[in-house]
């Protein structure tokens, strides 16, 4: 459990986090999201007594950072993949890390299997590819077998295959109970990630609230010359499904992506996939609209 209780940090005359106040429960992965620039990283940091609040409190089971025992037991965190000794070897930084926080050494062995490292053990953790970085930054959090963990973009610069491994990884570490907190600009990845969001902007809290409850109005447009077909399949997923022509279904209660995977599944042919409403992309454009700091112009280059 992470609490934060009026959290807020001040550079010179600039509010990096704004009178924050939200807890952040175990057994859900939370995603942290904001434009650049919105303070998720300076609000981290802050939990992690990196930084020192303004004012406020930022507390992790009930303790703020400093005073924690042994704290990567408690908190393990991924912030910076690169920050790492690079000519020490992998299975080297982790012993450091080990030795120097109480922890056996067996726990290395343990981290690199889960984070599919085993076999680069020998290797400099400085000649790692961006992905295999954070693979080691994530065995380092796990390292204390904390009950919460903290991933700052964990999936950035991250191949597919590399995105949805990482996804499967915070799933499963809510899943056995921990507190999973982690930030991301990418609207579609949290769609697919986490159980409850926080968003701000301009270091303010914009929302606080469960995945489903963001996604309520979204509505998927499919078309397919095996409409009736899926729309058995879909209202038997527990799916609301409006029949608007021959090939045409408007479908509610299920994300876009789940909507597809049916379809496949099943061996439906789709004409159009396509959200109608609101998605959580647009919920959050909507919602952040007045708090991008740098915003870019219809039609320039991206
Ligand atoms: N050490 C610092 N000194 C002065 N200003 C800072 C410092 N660190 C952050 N800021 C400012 O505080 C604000 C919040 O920054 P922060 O890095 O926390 O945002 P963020 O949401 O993590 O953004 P990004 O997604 O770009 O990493 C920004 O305006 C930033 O310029």
């Amino acid at each position: 459990m992470i609490n934060l209780a009026n959290l807020t940090k001040r550079y010179g005359d600039r509010l990096a986090v704004d009178d924050l106040t939200l807890s952040i429960r175990p057994g859900a992965v939370t995603g942290f999201l904001g434009p650049n620039g919105a303070g998720k990283s300076t609000t981290m940091r802050m939990i992690l007594g990196l930084d020192r609040p303004t004012s406020g409190t930022a507390l992790v089971c009930g303790r703020p950072y400093h005073e924690i025992e042994r704290p990567l037991r408690t908190v393990g965190a991924l912030l910076d993949a690169r920050a790492v000794h690079p000519g020490r070897s992998v299975r080297g930084h982790l012993l450091a890390l080990a030795r120097s926080n109480g922890i056996p050494a067996r726990r290395v062995a343990e981290v690199l299997e889960r984070v599919g490292l085993a076999a680069a053990a020998g290797r400099r953790a400085g000649a790692l590819s961006l992905g295999m970085s954070q693979r080691l930054g994530i065995a380092a959090a796990l390292l204390g077998d904390p009950g919460v963990l903290m991933f700052d973009e964990p999936v950035n610069g991250l191949d597919p295959d590399g995105v949805r491994w990482v996804r499967n990884l915070m799933r499963s570490l809510a899943a056995e109970g921990r507190t999973v907190f982690v930030s991301s600009h990418l609207m579609s990845e949290m769609q697919l990630t986490a159980d409850h969001l926080v968003v701000i902007g301009r270091g303010r809290l914009i929302a606080d609230a469960p995945l489903a409850d963001l996604l309520v109005a979204t509505a998927v447009l499919v078309r397919s010359p095996h409409a009736g077909d899926l729309a058995v399949r879909l209202a038997a997923e527990g799916c609301e499904v409006v029949r608007r022509a021959e090939n045409e279904l408007v479908v509610t209660g299920a994300p876009v992506e789940r909507i597809g995977d049916l379809a496949h599944e099943a061996g439906i042919r789709l004409h159009e996939l396509s959200p109608r409403e609101p998605s959580l992309e647009q919920a959050y454009q909507e919602l952040t609209a007045d708090s991008v700091e740098y915003r870019v112009s219809e039609g320039s280059a991206r």
